[in-house]
């Protein structure tokens, strides 16, 4: 099994690639997706995040403001700190989850599209790390245009993560995102023949696949075992 990371900066183009790859029969785990989940009415990522920032970051359906609650995060670098501490356990384990479930549908390729990749250490899981990249220009128009959202609000989020230069250099794969539509489209047919070959053992254990896949197994095999009620 190969677990490849998909990452880049916000707006620059990750969920367009993501869904190149599902279009290939290749499934993809969306943290922002796990993340969604994360924040659900009465969930425990809910209860921990209402309990930090109060009741008036909820909506009269109590479900979480969302605007309001990046407009209150992406303003403040301790605020957003706190978001990310607050939540991270609950994406971690929802992506293991999620990967785990494609693992054991025999899934032999599973993409993790993750805007936060390399700041919560999921680099080291993923093998090859594909980035996509635009330059800052190119991004914060297609922010503004995608989110309706102000150029102060667009850079705000923006500087909220690692620059996207820095995960350039981090990157095995970049896809430069700056062209057309059509551009991308070449540019991941090449990203496409690059991944589907298998990994070497050197690459499957340094990347801890191997560790992943052991510790998937034996998770599989308790979970089997509970089902079958054996050894009680
Ligand atoms: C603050 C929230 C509620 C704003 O929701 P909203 O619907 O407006 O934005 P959405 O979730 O679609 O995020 C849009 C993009 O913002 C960026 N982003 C989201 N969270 C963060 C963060 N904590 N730090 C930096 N960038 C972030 C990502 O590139 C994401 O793709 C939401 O972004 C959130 O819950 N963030 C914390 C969870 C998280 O860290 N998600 C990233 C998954 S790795
Ligand atoms: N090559 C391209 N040419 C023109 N528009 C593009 C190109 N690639 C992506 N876009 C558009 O730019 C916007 C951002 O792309 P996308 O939503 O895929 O980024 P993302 O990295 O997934 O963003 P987020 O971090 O918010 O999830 C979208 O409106 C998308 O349609």
């Amino acid at each position: 099994m190969r677990i490849v990371g998909l990452t880049g900066g916000i707006a620059s183009g990750k969920s367009t690639v993501s869904n190149l790859f599902k279009a290939s029969g290749i499934p993809v785990v969306d943290a922002d997706v796990v993340a969604r989940d994360v924040l659900k009415k009465g969930s425990g990522g809910w209860k921990r995040v209402v309990a930090a920032f109060g009741e008036e970051i909820l909506l009269p359906s109590r479900e979480v403001d969302r605007p309001k609650l990046g407009q209150i995060v992406f303003s403040s670098d301790s605020k957003r700190q706190l978001l990310n501490k607050l939540m991270a356990p609950y994406i971690s384990s929802g992506i293991f989850w999620e990967i785990l479930k494609q693992w054991a549908s025999g899934a032999k390729v599973i993409v993790v599209d993750i805007p936060l990749l390399f700041e919560v250490k999921m680099d080291k899981w993923t093998k090859p790390i594909v980035v996509v990249w635009v330059s800052q220009e190119t991004q914060l128009k297609r922010l503004m245009e995608r989110d309706g959202l102000s150029e102060e609000d667009a850079r705000n989020r923006v500087m909220a993560q690692m620059p996207l230069d820095s995960k350039r250099s981090k990157a095995d794969v970049v896809i430069d995102n700056n062209g057309s539509l059509d551009d991308l489209h070449q540019q991941f047919d090449k990203v496409l023949s690059e991944i589907r070959k298998p990994l070497t053992w050197i690459e499957f254990w340094r990347s801890r696949q191997g560790a992943f896949s052991v510790l998937g197994s034996v998770i599989l095999g308790l979970s089997v075992c509970k089902q079958l009620k054996i050894g009680s």
